[in-house]
């Protein structure tokens, strides 16, 4: 194996990948000046071409095969990036399979097509700054250096979140609590759990409350000025699971909500007379108005993440029996959610080659039985599909991720 490829090289301006010595051809990136990005055709006779001569012919070049017709293809990148009410879009998938990646060239594409763009990450192991090689952490949200319209990145970080919760949980009589829930656009569940004593079963953090930040952020992107300037908003989710969770967390707390709501309701009748005499009815019926608000808000968030006109979900997977598996399962379960669910990427696909080393040669074959899963998948057969190829170098930095942007985003 070793014999028939030729190890990767580097140097503070070229890098290309692991190729096989033979006519395969290879894509690469010249880089590290900031903006200077030349992908490299490496043929048997490594030529070279620059970005700006070989873009066309090297987009064709991505297109391994067509693998899946899909039923009701969904329209290019020219329909994504149209008009100029905002959209989301939510990336998710297996671990490791570029889902950041994916995500972070769309945020660049959309804001080098003049979207103000803001790029939050939900998962809560963040690589948003590992993958824009610039320190977004912080929980805030904070400009990416290099694009042509404004481009924001937002890591929820759900472990600060958690410590404020826990210290908030210990000051006292429960102020804390409500304070930090304020703070989330929360408060108003904090004075309904407070008023039945539950106050106490918040000194640990409740299961999902990663998911119930990320919501409360969503919530602000409907309500708040500081945010209404985003035309579009990509979320770089966390692996299945907790997306999953994510996306059931509005109905729950909808359905959780109502529950309190009859709650409170019985028990204003049945203390109304004595209510009434300390003076304390009209506290109720505010506290009864904010909870039926947070309701109204839970159903808008409900509302987004179905709404096919302003929100799409893109299942991003690798050519693996394993990452396509999981894939299915989940384009089940949002379609079972309503969750509209139009493209799959797969990413990581060995560019064409006219004879490949023996490694590759396995390789390549692993990865057409995994296509053709997609193709008989009854979930998967009907999502437009594109491919992404495996490239030389980690996708790293704001021109990196415009040159995937460039061959994924059509
Ligand atoms: N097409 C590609 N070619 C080469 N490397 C890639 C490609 N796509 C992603 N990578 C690399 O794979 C690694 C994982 O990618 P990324 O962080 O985007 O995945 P992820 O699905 O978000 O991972 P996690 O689930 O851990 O958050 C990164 O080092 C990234 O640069």
């Amino acid at each position: 194996m070793a014999s028939s490829c030729v190890s990767s090289s580097f140097s503070p301006s070229l890098h290309y990948l692991t190729a096989c010595r033979s006519s395969m051809t290879m894509v690469g990136l010249l880089s590290y000046a900031p903006k200077i990005l030349k992908p490299i055709s490496l043929t048997k006779s490594f030529s070279f071409i620059s970005l700006s001569t070989a873009r066309k012919p090297l987009r064709k070049s991505f297109q391994v095969r067509s693998v899946a017709a899909p039923a009701e293809a969904a329209a290019g990148f020219d329909d994504m990036v149209s008009g100029t009410q905002r959209k989301y879009y939510m990336l998710g998938g297996k671990g490791g399979v570029g889902k950041t990646s994916c995500a972070a060239s769309l945020a660049v594409k959309f804001a080098n097509s003049g979207h103000p763009t803001l790029v939050v990450s939900t998962d809560p192991a963040h690589s948003l700054s590992d993958s824009f090689a610039q320190d977004l952490t912080g929980g805030t949200i904070v400009p990416v250096e290099g694009p042509d319209s404004p481009l924001f990145a937002l890591e929820i970080n759900p472990e600060k979140a958690r410590e404020e919760f826990r210290s908030a949980s210990q000051s006292n009589g429960g102020t804390g609590i409500k304070d930090f829930m304020d703070g989330m656009g929360l408060g108003m569940l904090v004075d309904q759990l407070g008023e039945l004593k539950l106050g106490e079963l918040l000194d640990t953090p409740p299961p999902g409350l990663d998911e119930a930040i990320a919501i409360s952020k969503v919530i602000q992107f409907l309500e708040a000025q500081e945010y209404s300037m985003f035309t579009r908003i990509v979320f770089d989710t966390a692996p299945t699971g907790h997306t999953l969770r994510l996306l059931s967390l509005p109905d729950f707390l909808d359905a959780s909500i109502g529950k309190l709501l009859k709650l409170r309701q019985k028990i204003a009748s049945a203390t109304s007379a004595i209510k009434s005499v300390f003076g304390q009815e009209e506290t109720r019926q505010d506290a009864t108005d904010k909870l039926e608000r947070l309701r109204e808000r839970m159903v808008k968030v409900r509302e987004l993440f179905r709404d096919t006109d302003s929100t799409e979900f893109v299942i991003v997977t690798i050519p693996t029996v394993m990452a396509i598996s999981e894939s299915s399962r989940l384009s089940a379960s949002l379609k079972k959610e309503n969750v509209p669910v139009k493209r799959l990427i797969v990413n990581q696909i060995l560019p064409p080659s006219a004879s490949d080393c023996k490694f590759c040669a396995m390789k390549r074959k692993d990865q057409m039985r995994s296509l053709d899963m997609i193709q008989n998948d009854p979930e998967l057969s009907s999502l437009t599909l594109i491919q992404a190829p495996l490239v030389d170098v980690e996708i790293r930095g704001v021109p990196a991720l415009r040159f995937m942007g460039d061959i994924i985003w059509k």
